[in-house]
């Protein structure tokens, strides 16, 4: 298996390559070059079965020879073994044609551990392989930094720098960054909102002699592998709800977009998906684009589901390569619009594209905490208030087809949130109880990408 960037200028690489290298060098995303299907009669197979055993046969085709069955299957095992919830991904039923997908039973609370656990197994086996060492920079707006240091605090070929904004993510989500005692986590508390920190992280990828100097690696969705991960439990619930003899549909909380093109992989691997449901807060873009064929950038007003706080939704740029018809050229042009004038218009063809695979709703903060209450008192369930945006938004979306929301988050990582949407205290698990009286350990920096490139340098000379 073979992978190619969006912009299509960058060189082709193994998965292997692709995964330890994150953003491709013309500035891309790596997608595979050809989508590998199943037939109906072996997603009829995963019923019943173990998540392990359907990650094993969903993600097998796109790794190539990077590593034989018996490691892949070891490493699959190894990732999910320290999830709270024998499922993995159980499904409960919110309503007669409803249901919610709890991605949140890993061991920091969010859907990034279906991903980042596998990842940090993936990276462990390839360096110790190669004898390679790596500077891991992630940018988080909470759930992606927290979920990336617990999969490489201690590891040897690794150092991890998680760059989240100062004071917009939830306390809890903070301290899960900054609690972790290990020399190799390094969590900076950057000046600014989540896409100055995605955005310092894509420009250390495009100044090669930094990239190359520090042995740059990516753990944000850029990174296929994260992608990759998050499309195992879109088959795992669709079977459950009767698939693929019936069309399932999906509403995903949305930010940076890498959580529903998981979904649009699943699409395209055969999984029978009518819609896929984006579903955001206040910071609309994504709706917004869906409604209007252009992407214009705002400014981010913080929120109370921070996570979600996004405007320059990375894998936008994955599902436009389809929406083009796999023309680089075209997505080049409209991501250097976008670096230069903060917007671009998708041309009307790739406009339709996308509006047949995709629907999309915007719900407000007032929308948001009445749902939290809602789904408290009518269906028994207490959200996190992104899983609540997802539920409102399903809510808007029902037909015929059974509905699966994406419930992205514990409630216990918004405590405050939660508690003022429903008056219910969310406890964190025993395993984390005592995470509010840790000690915290964090630096300080001005969103500048000399001055964050300058510290990561210093700390890996050290
Ligand atoms: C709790 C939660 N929900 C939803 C999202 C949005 O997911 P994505 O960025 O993959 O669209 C995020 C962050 O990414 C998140 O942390
Ligand atoms: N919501 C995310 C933002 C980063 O997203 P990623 O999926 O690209 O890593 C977070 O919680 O950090």
């Amino acid at each position: 298996m073979r992978y190619v960037s969006t912009r299509g200028t960058a060189p082709v690489l193994s998965f292997e390559e692709a995964m330890l290298t994150g953003l491709a060098r013309d500035g891309g995303l790596y997608l595979p070059e050809t989508i590998p299907t199943l037939t109906a009669e072996t997603i009829a197979g995963f019923r019943g079965k173990p998540y392990e055993d359907v990650a094993f046969e969903v993600m097998l085709p796109f790794i190539g020879d990077t590593f034989t069955n018996d490691e892949f299957r070891e490493i699959i095992d190894a990732a999910y073994s320290g999830f709270g919830h024998a499922a993995r991904a159980p499904l409960v039923q919110l309503g007669s044609n409803h249901f919610l997908l709890e991605l949140f039973h890993g061991p920091t609370l969010a859907f990034k551990d279906f991903a980042m656990q596998l990842i940090g197994q993936l990276f462990q086996k390839a360096l110790a392989r190669s004898g390679q060492r790596v500077t891991i920079v992630g940018a988080t707006s909470g759930d992606t930094g927290s979920a990336a240091i617990e999969a490489f605090r201690g590891l040897d070929a690794v150092d991890v720098f998680i760059l989240f904004p100062d004071g917009r993510v939830s306390d809890v989500q903070r301290r899960q960054m900054t609690t972790p005692t290990e020399s190799n986590v390094h969590a900076l508390a950057v000046e600014g909102d989540f896409d100055t920190c995605q955005a310092a992280v894509k420009d250390m990828f495009n100044d090669f002699e930094f990239r190359d100097g520090v042995r740059l690696a990516g753990v944000n969705s850029i990174n296929w592998a994260r992608v990759l991960a998050q499309v195992v439990y879109y088959f795992t619930s669709s079977v459950s709800v009767g698939a693929p003899d019936r069309a399932v549909s999906f509403t995903v909380p949305t930010g940076n977009f890498g959580d529903i093109f998981a979904g649009y992989i699943a699409k395209q691997m055969g999984l029978p998906i009518e819609k896929l449901v984006i579903a955001t807060n206040q910071n609309d873009i994504l709706h917004r684009t869906l409604q209007t064929g252009a992407y214009t950038t705002e400014g981010v007003l913080p929120s109370i589901s921070p996570s979600m706080d996004i405007q320059v939704s990375s894998n936008f740029e994955r599902a436009l390569f389809y929406a083009y018809d796999q023309q680089g050229s075209a997505v080049a042009e409209q991501m250097s619009a976008l670096k230069d004038t903060g917007e671009f218009k998708i041309s009307q063809g790739a406009y339709e594209n996308l509006k047949d695979t995709y629907a999309s709703g915007r719900v407000s903060e007032d929308e948001t905490s009445a749902m939290i209450a809602q789904a408290k008192a009518k269906m028994g369930e207490l959200l996190c208030p992104h899983s609540a945006v997802g539920v409102k938004v399903a809510l808007d979306h029902q037909s015929a087809t059974p509905m699966i929301t994406l419930a992205t988050a514990h409630p216990a990582k918004f405590p405050a949130a939660v508690e003022a949407a429903s008056g219910l205290h969310p406890p964190l698990p025993d395993r984390m109880a005592d995470l509010l009286e840790r000690e915290e350990r964090m630096t300080r920096v001005p969103g500048e990408l000399a001055a964050i490139q300058s510290i990561i340098r210093e700390r890996i000379a050290h």
